[in-house]
């Protein structure tokens, strides 16, 4: 491969790159949309915010899944947990108001 198409190839895996990212964006807007929701849900019925029985079941779920997408399942987990944290910090809020 010529420079000239390394970079030709650069640009064109980039811009898969790009929309990619754009799409996780969107996605994890919708869930962080429902999520809301949920908050707002659990916080009227006097619901705690954090399920760790539910998140063991997502985090097996999504184990699985990724080990048959050829995903890290340990990254996998991680990523889960990272977006989880974010929503019971967003639940707590709704208790306050
Ligand atoms: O399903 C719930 O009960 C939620 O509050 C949503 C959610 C999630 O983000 O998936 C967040 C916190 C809980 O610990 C479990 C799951």
């Amino acid at each position: 491969m010529t420079p000239d198409e390394a970079r030709q190839e650069l640009l064109r895996l980039r811009s898969s790159i790009d929309n990619l990212d754009a799409a996780l964006v969107h996605l994890l807007a919708e869930r962080f949309k429902c999520t809301e929701q949920v908050g707002r849900l659990k916080a009227n019925a006097g619901m705690p915010p954090a399920d760790p029985a539910r998140e063991a079941v997502q985090i097996a779920r999504l184990r699985a899944l990724s080990e048959t997408s050829g995903l890290d399942p340990h990254f996998a987990e991680k990523f889960l947990n990272v977006i989880i944290a974010e929503v019971i910090q967003n639940h707590r809020q709704f208790l306050d108001e």
